[in-house]
This record gives C-alpha cells, structure tokens and sequence, in this order.
C-alpha cells in the first residue's frame, strides 16, 4: 500500500531526526506554520473531549476512601470533589497522604474503604491504564521520561493512547494508521509548543533542561486528552521565575478547558493558581475552602506551625 502524500510527516522534521550533525533544534514554525498562533495551537491543545459532566458540576466524587499500609492509614476516611473546569489544590505536610490519594484515584493503589466516581460513573477496581483512557492523566513526584526518545516522541507516545488503529493497522500500515500517526505528530507538535518548548522538539529527553522535562511531562499527560489532569509536585526543584511561569501555564491549561487536580508543596503557587483546597493530615481530611479561608483556617495554620514556607505543601 502506498503512502498517502498527504499524510507523511512534515520533510522539515524528517530531515531534523536523519541528520546526525544537526543542531537537533527544531524551528517550529518551519515545522507547522500554525504554531505561531497561540490561539490555533491552543485549539489543537483541547480538541472535542467527550465529557458528560457539565461545566461547574462534579467530574470527580472522592467518598470515604481509605488506604492501608500494613497497620498503618495513609488515607483515612478522606471526601472531596473536583468541580469541572476547576483548579484544586491538593496540600498538607510531609506524609499527610496526598500521593496516597492520587495513587488511589489513579489505580495505582487499591483503596481499603471507599468509592471514587469520575465523570459520572463508578471507577472501581479499574486498572491503570484503563484510568488513562477514562481520562485521568498524571504526571509525577520525580520525572519519568523515555530518555533516549526526543521530546516530541515522548508527547506522541501520549496521543498513542487515543488511537484507534488495530495492531493489523499498524503491520500493514492502513491509511487510518498513517492519518493517525501524522495526526500526533502535528498534535504533538502544538502540545510542546502550548508548554514552551517546541523548539526543543528534536532533542532527546534526556538532554533537555529539568524544567522542560516537567513541561514535556505535562505536555505528554496532556495529550492523552484528559479529562482531569493530576499534577503531583510540577514545581519541585524549580526556582522562583520557573514557579512563576509554571503558575501562567496551568492557569493556560485550565483556560482550554482543561481540570486540575494539583499537589504542591509551594504555598505562594498554591494559592495563586487554586480555585479551592482541600488540606490532609496524618491520612484524614482536615480543612476545604478558598485560598483565603484556608490561609486563616486554624487548623491548617496549627498543622503547619514552625514548617517555612518553601517546604509546606
Ligand atoms: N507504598 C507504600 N508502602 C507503605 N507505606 C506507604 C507507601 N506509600 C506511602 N506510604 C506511607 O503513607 C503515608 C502517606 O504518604 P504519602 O506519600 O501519600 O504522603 P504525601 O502527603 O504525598 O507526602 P510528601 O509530601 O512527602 O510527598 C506516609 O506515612 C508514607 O510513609
């Protein structure tokens, strides 16, 4: 079967990854002419996602769940929602259980006691990956990149997700399967370009600066096309003009239509980018509010006495 012309992969790109000296910078405009516009790359960013919940309504229900560690509670009895089109903040000290909580969320722990509801529908004992297709994508506490990929192969492993093409597509490379590939090529492309790294493009993960490897995260989690993307720490290691900028983008992210559940140690990023926060101590649920109220809560306030500010979370 031959290559449909116009599905191949864009010559500029093709040329990049086959030339060993190059530079192994990708001009992005060279590569899609559309990435000079924000507004045509954030489209590309957020296509239809097929959500059921309505805007403002809850997309995720957290009820009474509970995880153990041996004898140990690491989340006790734990409720909270996550509004549709919402940022909420996930906080509390070290060890209070929020990755625990994620982890439950995401299948990645099964939960003692207790039900989450996404979008409408119980998950159950859904495994991971399944989760992912459900429409929760994460990124985590340490970076976890494929190295030796480039940055713009990591995010198409990502679309990878969303595809349709049968594994007899893939052998004998079906017109759907080459729409499909060219289709994540310039979708990843948008996506590098929509959390400012798409010159790096052609670079192996690896080799990018810490701080684009938490934006290539992102970018891969996002083009999974979630319907909640949980951020766990994404300014950890940053310094405060990369907590800056990364506070413009998941505000940019929600903007596309995008809901974030966020855990971050940062308290200045915290409650500048949250719409609500929900705090946890010791397993169990111990606040819920606004920025303001949780910065007066008493109790929030005694959970993080004598701890300075660039370690509370
Ligand atoms: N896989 C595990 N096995 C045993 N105990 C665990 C496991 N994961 C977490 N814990 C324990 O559960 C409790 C909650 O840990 P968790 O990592 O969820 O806290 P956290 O709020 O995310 O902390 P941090 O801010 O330090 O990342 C801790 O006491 C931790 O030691």
């Amino acid at each position: 079967m031959s290559e449909p012309e116009d599905l191949t992969p864009d010559a500029e790109l093709a040329e990049a990854e086959a030339d060993p000296e190059a530079t192994r910078i990708v001009d992005p405009a060279a590569v899609a002419a559309d990435l000079a516009d924000p507004e045509a790359v954030a489209e590309v960013v957020a296509p239809h996602r097929d959500i059921a919940t309505g805007e403002g309504e809850k997309l995720l229900e957290v009820s009474g769940l509970s995880v153990e560690f041996g004898g140990l509670a690491a989340l006790d009895d734990v409720t909270f929602d996550i509004k549709r089109g919402e940022i909420l903040g996930l906080i509390g000290p070290n060890g209070a259980g929020k990755t625990t909580c994620f982890n439950a969320i995401t299948g990645v722990y099964r939960p003692s006691a207790g039900t989450v509801r996404f979008d409408g529908a119980p998950l159950g004992r859904i495994k991971q990956h399944k989760i992912t297709r459900l429409g929760i994508a994460r990124t985590f506490q340490n970076v976890r990149l494929w190295g030796e990929m480039t940055a713009l192969e990591n995010v198409c492993v990502g679309t990878d997700a969303r595809h349709k093409t049968s594994v007899f597509g893939g052998i004998f490379r079906t017109p759907r399967h080459y729409r499909e590939e060219h289709d994540a090529v310039d979708r990843g492309m948008a996506l590098l370009e929509f959390v400012g790294i798409a010159p790096r493009a052609a670079e192996k993960a690896s080799n990018l600066p810490y701080g684009d490897q938490r934006r290539l995260e992102i970018a891969r989690a996002l083009a999974t096309e979630p319907k909640l993307l949980c951020l766990d720490e994404p300014a950890a290691g940053f310094n405060p003009s990369e907590k800056t900028a990364l506070m413009g983008l998941i505000q940019k992210i929600r903007e596309d239509g995008y809901t974030v559940l966020l855990i971050e140690h940062d308290m200045r990023l915290v409650m500048g980018v949250t719409d609500r926060i929900v705090v946890l101590e010791f397993g169990r649920k111990i606040a819920e509010g606004t920025p303001s109220e949780i910065r007066d809560n008493p109790a929030v306030i005694a959970a993080y006495l004598g701890v300075p500010d660039d370690d509370t979370a």
